[in-house]
């Protein structure tokens, strides 16, 4: 026997990549549910190489004879379902910002704060956080554990697939509008990406900065020391899929970049690949897309702190941004806590 799983999104970015990823990781499922809205509802979509699920109405769906369910869908369709779901007694698993700074709920990347699963069944509600925040915390906890992280200043060039679908369109046409000489539209980013980049993720706030860069220092205090202070700017970039981060790391304790990378390499859900004086020595975005690690490259000292370091990190974001992080999640909720 096995669990019951629904997957909300089924047709988006995000869904589609959990189920290739429980397919993939072979989830304990005995039952696999698509769920989606209006426009959705009959589509067919993917479960691994030789399974189809057709979608079903979310709007309908009585979530009582599901164990897990995962949500890859905007806020406004999360606000209308998660908590049924959860009242019905299924441990939502939401892949959106509605619940990651909320104190009931934990917000959690598998290999850096498990422990915190635990308080699911406050609100039967686990998020998954930014993917921007997944990858940094990755790289971040083994330094904090060994240094003690006090601040890291933070670049990110983030990726049009982190927007969704429509954005992605939207860097494809005005790419090809380019090309063939017609007038560049735009509808759903604030300004041109193609051939361009924005310093803009999400909304301003009154300070200046925007959502992403207030929830990237945020989300690092809740998933590893409230103690640590992030100063990110946060910049959308023309690329598909994979987001990249340029951080600089100050410590209590001396480190120097042999010691961060001794410290980098034996941790879980990293990969370091950090060769100086060459191009094979690095990775970038279209080298990871499908791939599960975060990677750790240009691995340097930070000689204008006392104690310092930097590096380059890059991530594919659907994947352990979003749902492979997720589906970790419901790993050990299925191996610890729910019974089959
Ligand atoms: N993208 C990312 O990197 C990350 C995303 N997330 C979260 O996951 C949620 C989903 O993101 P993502 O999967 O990327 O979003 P997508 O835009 O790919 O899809 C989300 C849903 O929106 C509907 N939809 C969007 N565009 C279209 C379209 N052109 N035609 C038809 N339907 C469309 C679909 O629902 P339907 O068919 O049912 O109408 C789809 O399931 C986000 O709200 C975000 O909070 C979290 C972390 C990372
Ligand atoms: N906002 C991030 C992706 C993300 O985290 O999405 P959300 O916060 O809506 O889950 C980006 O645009 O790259």
């Amino acid at each position: 026997m096995g669990y019951t799983v629904a997957v909300v999104g089924a047709t988006g970015n995000v869904g589609r990549e959990i189920l290739n990823t429980l397919a993939e990781r072979t989830f304990p499922a005995d039952r696999v549910v698509a769920l989606g809205t209006d426009r959705a509802v009959g589509h067919e979509v993917s479960y691994g190489d030789d399974r189809v699920l057709r979608v079903e109405d979310l709007g309908r769906f009585d979530f009582s004879t599901i164990d897990i369910a995962f949500f890859a869908v905007e806020p406004r369709l999360v606000a209308a379902h998660a908590a049924r779901a959860a009242t019905a007694g299924c441990v939502v698993i939401d892949t959106g910002p509605s619940f990651r700074l909320d104190p009931e709920v934990p917000l959690v990347v598998p290999e850096v704060n498990p422990q915190a699963i635990a308080a699911y069944k406050q609100r039967y509600t686990i998020a998954t956080p930014s993917p921007t925040a997944v990858q940094l915390a990755l790289a971040l906890k083994p330094l904090h554990d060994r240094f003690t992280v006090r601040r890291a200043v933070v670049s990110t060039y983030q990726a049009v697939s982190g927007e969704g679908k429509e954005a992605m369109d939207e860097l494809f046409t005005q790419t090809r509008a380019i090309f063939v000489n017609d007038p560049v539209s735009k509808s759903v980013l604030p300004k041109q990406i193609a051939f361009n980049v924005i310093p803009q993720i999400d909304g301003f706030l009154d300070d200046g900065a925007t959502n992403a860069e207030w929830a990237l220092n945020a989300e690092i205090k809740k998933l590893v020391d409230p103690k640590i202070k992030v100063a990110a700017t946060c910049v959308r970039v023309p690329v598909f899929i994979g987001d990249a981060a340029s951080v600089h790391v100050e410590t209590d304790q001396e480190i120097g970049a042999d010691e961060a990378l001794e410290a980098l390499r034996g941790a879980a859900g990293l990969s370091i690949l950090d060769k100086r004086g060459t191009a094979d020595g690095y990775i970038t975005p279209v080298e990871v897309a499908g791939e599960n690690p975060v990677f750790i490259s240009r691995v340097r000292d930070d000689s204008t702190v006392e104690n310092g370091v930097a590096f380059w990190s890059v991530a594919d974001n659907l994947r352990k941004g979003a749902a492979l992080n997720a589906v970790q999640i419901a790993e050990i909720l299925a191996r610890d806590y729910l019974e089959e």
